[in-house]
């Protein structure tokens, strides 16, 4: 174990209500299953005054992590600004295997090239968030005085078996896995029983986590993966392995944490293989769209998201549910919980996301604005559009809204283009689009009643 001491009590105070780290996590619904034996990883968490060590994988099967992702994250991050040192790991190797948790078929072969590019988005990604969510826990408890935090060290699980040979492999481990465990384990037994079946190769994946799990605590002293709920086989096969073949003084030993996995409302998953993921990537979900999905959540959702993604105090989470749930139809509860998320997600850009939002919906507003100023309010927001002067309305138009030229010549015909603060509606193509611009260079383009969109013209 790590001897380094940690001072973080005042932070502890505020975030979870004088309740130690695991309580406050689980008062904010962040804990599903912890590994057994409860006491000493009690212990371990909230009565040991040295840091610990913490890993959560995933694997690059896309360019982007999801909010789903960011659910397993979240502990990481109270973990972090805790005090403790978090190791976000990308699964270079074991993304080209295949996870079959929580999966019903086999996943598709990824190239080379493309499993890299996500490989370095996903570990920016990875860096950035703990980096934008300190910045934005210091935002808010801006009277305190700054927390100790852990140490982010970023890894890649090629890095290790790039090294390992098989016939070692199985000489020194193969014993230590018991086939009949690895049969048990839910990823496995439900495929088995499918049509389908299971590869080999996924079939083998969990050993590959274990692995993973035990050159941490052997190399690293990492003593509590997290996952979510899906990665509970995945990670007490790490447990297993590590007890009967771990290196750690004075006994080798490892613990689990699983986070709630983060549904629709109809139950299913959030994330790649269900096709509904909400990529966290700016350039796939702008900071403004981020802003608006959580505008558009459900009342019921919103206590639960706010506990989930935002650092607000307890108390301060209750007073916004009380508040909005006298008024829910002010949707107080969602611009609280979208102006957080997106200050934590995307290093505190909620303030111009709710700016973007009601100058869009009030015209005066946006009227008062100067050129400058709204380039710059829309640029953060991820929401300016850029295009060349020398384009003539129909192309602005048919390439913004992707649609063909006789769609935007039949949306001229029946005036439901709008140009400008003063709404001008032109019923052909514009080729000189100045006399529309604010200072010659913004042009506010509406379309239909609700589709706003900005451009800076050059
Ligand atoms: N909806 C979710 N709620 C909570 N945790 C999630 C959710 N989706 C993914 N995770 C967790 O995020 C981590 C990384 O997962 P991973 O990169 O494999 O994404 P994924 O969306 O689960 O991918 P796939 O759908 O392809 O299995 C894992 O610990 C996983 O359990
Ligand atoms: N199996 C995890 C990712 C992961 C990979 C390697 C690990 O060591 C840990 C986690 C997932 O698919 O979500």
């Amino acid at each position: 174990m790590l001897t380094t001491r940690r001072a973080t009590t005042v932070f502890t105070r505020h975030l979870y209500s004088n309740q130690g780290i695991y309580h406050g996590l689980r008062a904010r619904n962040l804990i599903s299953q912890v590994s057994e034996p409860l006491a000493p990883f009690l212990h371990l968490v909230e009565k040991n005054p040295d840091k610990i060590k913490l890993y959560s994988g995933a694997d690059p099967t896309a360019s982007s992590l999801h909010l789903g992702n960011l659910v397993p994250m979240m502990v990481m991050l109270h973990f972090y600004l805790h005090g403790h040192d978090i190791v976000p790991l990308i699964g270079g190797a074991t993304g080209k295997v295949g996870d079959p948790s929580g999966r019903t078929t086999e996943r598709q072969q990824m190239e080379d090239q493309i499993r890299r590019a996500n490989i370095a988005n996903i570990q920016k990604q990875q860096v950035e968030f703990f980096k934008n969510g300190l910045q934005y826990y210091l935002s808010i408890y801006k009277n305190n005085s700054a927390p100790v935090v852990g140490k982010v060290s970023p890894m890649n699980n090629v890095e290790w078996w790039k090294d390992v040979k098989l016939l070692d492999f199985l000489a020194n481990y193969g014993k230590h896995i018991r086939v009949q465990h690895m049969l048990s384990r839910d990823s496995v037994a439900s495929r088995l029983s499918s049509k389908e079946g299971l590869g080999f190769n996924e079939f083998t994946y969990q050993i590959l986590q274990a692995y993973d799990f035990l050159h941490l605590n052997n190399e690293h002293g990492v003593t509590v993966q997290i996952g979510g709920n899906d990665q509970w086989g995945n990670i007490t096969a790490g447990i297993d392995l590590i007890q009967r073949c771990g290196k750690m003084q004075p006994r080798p030993i490892g613990y689990g944490i699983t986070v709630p996995l983060l549904t629709t409302a109809n139950g299913e998953k959030f994330g790649k293989s269900s096709g509904n993921a909400v990529f966290i990537d700016p350039t796939i979900t702008s900071p403004y769209d981020m802003y608006q999905y959580f505008i558009n959540v459900d009342d019921r959702d919103v206590e639960r998201f706010l506990l989930l993604f935002t650092l607000l105090p307890l108390e301060t989470i209750s007073q916004i549910v009380e508040k909005h749930r006298l008024k829910p139809e002010l949707r107080f509860g969602q611009k609280q919980l979208a102006k957080n998320v997106v200050d934590l997600i995307h290093g505190m850009r909620g303030a111009d996301c709710e700016k973007i939002s009601s100058v869009l919906f009030n015209n005066e507003k946006l009227i008062e604005m100067t050129a400058t100023d709204i380039i710059k309010l829309f640029e953060s927001g991820g929401k300016l559009i850029k295009k060349d002067k020398s384009q003539t309305l129909i192309e602005v138009v048919s390439s913004i809204e992707n649609c063909s030229r006789s769609e935007v010549i039949r949306k001229l015909k029946q005036s439901s283009i709008y140009l400008g603060p003063n709404k001008f509606r032109p019923t052909k193509d514009v080729s000189d689009l100045s006399p529309y611009l604010i200072e010659g260079r913004v042009l506010i383009l509406r379309v239909g009643k609700s589709k706003v969109h900005v451009i800076k013209v050059d």
